[in-house]
């Protein structure tokens, strides 16, 4: 057997685990820890030394996880980059293992914290920053076309005169200049973060790849001042924008068909709930892992820029090229189905921000939890105790109320839902990744807990 340990979660002797407990200050702390059984999800070859969020680290004897029987003896080591302490314990014969030992916080620093670890590599990464602006260039040609193949070659390829307009470069500028004018405003509120992981030494990697880089963004908080680019661009230009090109498509709609049509509405109405919602909740998206861990780079750049507003908008650029005739009942019937994903989405949401923020609030003070190695606790009921991603499931459903107003013969306005499913499956296996990395054997046990991801019995 293995004589790795992984240290799963337990009382705290001094201290009960809480939420904050990440950000507590004492240097020391006492913890009760109890190892848990081996799962061949957690057998992980080749790594020595592992962080635990809150600033600890376990290192294992061997490469691999180890079962505890009985009477086995442990070793665990943890302490900081100076100096660790030896700890001892002995396990029983349930496979349970208790030991008592002192953990001295160390540096924070871990593949948890560099955002390359579960990444594409750069060939993938400049393939991307190719295929994007061009998908993004496809879909735009074709969406103005008759037939509106999503898979077609475009009608035509625009000549460069038509791509280059200094008019368009500078309202461009000066959308972008509005957005910064607002966003400098003094009265805004001033909310502080989740505590960054760029405390870690491995989050700047001396060895960089120049194209990776340029994709991924060195940088992982980039400022002047008090301007902070990522947060800047990841809500107001490219979100509004994405409203405003709906809106204009609404407009032209009237102008050239007497009136808006009834999916053009329900498009609008829709998309500018979710923006609207976003908004509202602006403080939330310093938790998405955009923030707190993906750098600022061509990804997130043309991502929330351009990406974001021209391709989040297809459905009403579809509609105003290609009407579609919708009658009240179809269109009650897409209403509910946006209203009930919206629920789950902002449901979900609210419900781990508020636990996040506050476990003591009797909103969220009922539910169940598993308590974690880093004074975190996690939430099995409720929302997060029907899949893991509840809140990707409410926006999935709400991605599909949005295509369907566009009928059913062209797959162009399911591309959203499309891409969408993509980026949302690819994202829950890295934020799978990540809380694996935070919380270790309480995650597998969440995990044996709430064993689908995101849609109930299927996935
Ligand atoms: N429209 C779009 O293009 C996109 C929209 N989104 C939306 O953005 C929102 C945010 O998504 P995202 O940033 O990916 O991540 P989530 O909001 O889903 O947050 C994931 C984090 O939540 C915490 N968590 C996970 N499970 C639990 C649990 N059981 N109890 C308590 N906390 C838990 C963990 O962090 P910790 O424990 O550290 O708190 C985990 O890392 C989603 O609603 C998503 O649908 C996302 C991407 C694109
Ligand atoms: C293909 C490509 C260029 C991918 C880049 C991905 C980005 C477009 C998305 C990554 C995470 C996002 C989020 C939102 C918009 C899309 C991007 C930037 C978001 C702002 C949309 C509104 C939501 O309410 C949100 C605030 C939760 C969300 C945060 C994540």
């Amino acid at each position: 057997m293995g004589r790795g340990w992984n240290l799963g979660s337990g009382s705290a002797k001094a201290g009960e685990p809480q939420a904050a407990g990440v950000g507590r200050d004492t240097e020391e702390q006492d913890l009760r820890m109890v190892a848990c059984e081996w799962s061949p999800e957690a057998e992980r070859s080749g790594v020595r030394r592992e962080a635990l969020s809150g600033g600890l680290y376990r290192e294992q004897q061997e490469g691999l996880w180890g079962s505890v029987e009985a009477g086995a003896r442990m070793e665990v080591r943890a302490g900081t980059e100076g100096g660790d302490r030896d700890m001892e314990g002995r396990g029983n014969a349930e496979g349970a293992l208790e030991t008592t030992g002192r953990l001295v916080r160390g540096s924070e620093g871990s593949c948890g914290a560099d955002a390359r670890c579960d990444r594409p590599r750069p060939p993938g990464a400049a393939a991307l920053m190719l295929l994007l602006p061009a998908t993004m260039f496809h879909l735009l040609l074709v969406v103005r076309s008759g037939p509106a193949r999503l898979l077609g070659p475009p009608p035509y390829l625009p000549g460069l005169q038509v791509l280059w307009s200094p008019r368009m470069l500078l309202l461009w500028l000066t959308w972008l200049g509005l957005q910064a004018a607002l966003y400098l405003l003094p009265a805004r509120k001033v909310a502080e973060g989740q505590e960054l992981k760029d405390k870690s030494r491995l989050l700047y990697p001396i060895n960089g790849n120049p194209i990776y880089d340029f994709f991924l963004g060195r940088e992982l908080n980039p400022r002047v001042w008090s301007f902070d680019f990522k947060y800047f661009c990841e809500l107001r230009p490219g979100l509004i924008g994405w409203v405003l090109i709906n809106l204009a498509m609404l407009m032209q709609e009237a102008e050239l068909r007497g009136s808006p049509s009834l999916a053009m509405w329900l498009v609008n109405g829709f998309q500018l709930l979710y923006v609207g919602d976003a908004l509202w909740h602006e403080e939330a998206v310093l938790t998405t892992m955009d923030i707190t861990h993906d750098g600022f780079g061509f990804m997130l750049a043309f991502g929330d820029l351009a990406w974001v507003p021209f391709t989040y908008s297809l459905q009403a650029q579809f509609l105003l090229h290609h009407p579609q005739p919708l009658g009240l009942p179809v269109a009650s019937v897409i209403c509910l189905i946006n209203a009930v994903g919206y629920y789950i989405f902002r449901g979900a949401n609210s419900q781990k921000n508020t636990f996040r923020k506050n476990p003591s609030d009797p909103r969220v003070a009922d539910l169940e939890t598993i308590p974690t190695a880093t004074g975190r606790q996690l939430l099995v009921s409720g929302w997060w105790g029907m899949v893991r991603h509840p809140n990707y499931l409410g926006d999935l459903i709400m991605a599909l109320a949005w295509s369907l107003p566009c009928g059913v013969s062209h797959l162009l306005p399911y591309f959203y839902l499309l891409y969408f499913t993509a980026l949302l499956v690819h994202r829950e296996a890295r934020d799978e990744q990540q809380c694996l990395q935070k919380y270790g054997l309480a995650w597998h046990e969440y995990c044996r807990r709430v064993p689908y991801r995101i849609l109930p019995y299927i996935y």
